[in-house]
């Protein structure tokens, strides 16, 4: 099972970064050559992604965020990516399913695409975009654009973002796609990041995009199954097995009435337990 519960982006730029992060615990790292990289430095820190990921080394997944197309550097980011492929390609600033076609049929075969969420016109197309197809697997919130362009005040709460969470995870379930919160700036504060882990899974999420590694086990920590959940599945499980419930759809566990919906869900809960305790 893939798992994405930490997303962290590191300057493409940045060798140190890149090293730390071969020897990180996070699922996924991106190596960023769009916005954490300067216009000057676009063409070195291209050069040092396909070496990176040449170099491989990665424990987890490896994706690299490129520039849009509609820059000078975004059609030559994804032609380098052509030799050393990464995992996933994240595609900034799409705004229409065009623009995730247009950089699909740029992308090597077997390279997901994963695309940012980060503009009003995105957020009111979010249907359109999310059902752009194949090799579409990801829609990531970019929490910073975002509220830029829309002159959101955010504070611990995000109150003002709440309308959008929702409807980009409704977006990506409704298309069979993974939903990757926004990021953190604020690196020291432990605990905005943990109430945002939160929210963001209890909005339905599949992890959080993090900028620091000292954000990734608050992530992993809230993105897993918690012990009560992993037991309650497994009582689910064992009930719907229990010969008194064959042929029903409909069961009481304990102090609640179960479907065969919540058997389907304690499935999938427990594969991803074991998908995230075998990471650790
Ligand atoms: C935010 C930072 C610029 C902070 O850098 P710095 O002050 O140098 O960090 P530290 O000194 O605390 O670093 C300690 C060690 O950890 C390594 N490190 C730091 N960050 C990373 C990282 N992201 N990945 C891997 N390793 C990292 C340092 O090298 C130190 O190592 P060592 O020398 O061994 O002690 C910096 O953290 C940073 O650049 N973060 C990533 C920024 C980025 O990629 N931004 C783009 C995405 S954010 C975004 O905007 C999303 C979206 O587009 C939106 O609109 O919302
Ligand atoms: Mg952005």
């Amino acid at each position: 099972m893939l798992l994405t519960r930490s997303v962290l982006y590191l300057p493409a730029s940045n060798p140190r970064a890149i090293e730390k992060a071969r020897g990180l615990n996070a699922d996924a790292v991106i190596l960023d050559l769009e916005d954490a990289v300067a216009p000057d430095a676009k063409a070195a820190a291209r050069q040092a992604a396909v070496e990176a990921l040449s170099a491989g080394g990665f424990s987890g997944r490896v994706g690299v965020r490129v520039n849009g197309l509609d820059t000078p550097w975004g059609a030559d980011d994804l032609t380098a990516l052509c030799v050393h492929k990464p995992d996933f390609v994240v595609a900034p600033k799409i705004e229409n399913p065009e623009a995730v076609r247009e950089v699909a049929a740029r992308l090597p075969v077997d390279v997901d695409l994963w695309i940012m969420v980060e503009t009003p016109l995105a957020v009111l197309r979010l249907d359109q975009i999310a059902g752009a197809g194949a090799p579409l697997t990801a829609l990531m919130l970019g929490i910073n654009d975002f509220g830029e362009r829309m002159n959101l005040v955010l504070g611990p709460d995000r109150d003002p973002l709440k309308p959008w969470l929702a409807a980009v995870v409704a977006a990506a379930r409704g298309h069979g796609l993974l939903a990757i919160d926004g990021v953190v700036n604020a690196t020291d504060d432990a605990d905005r990041l943990h109430a945002e882990c939160l929210q963001g899974r209890a909005f339905g999420f599949d992890g959080k995009s993090l900028i620091h590694p000292a954000q990734i086990d608050a992530a992993n920590a809230a993105f897993s199954p918690s012990a009560e959940e992993v037991t309650r599945a497994r009582e689910v499980v064992d009930a719907f097995a229990d010969a008194d419930a064959q042929g029903k759809g409909a069961i009481r566990v304990g102090y609640r009435m179960v479907e065969r919906l919540h058997l389907d869900a304690a499935h999938r809960l427990l594969a991803r337990h074991e998908a995230a305790s075998s990471r650790g």
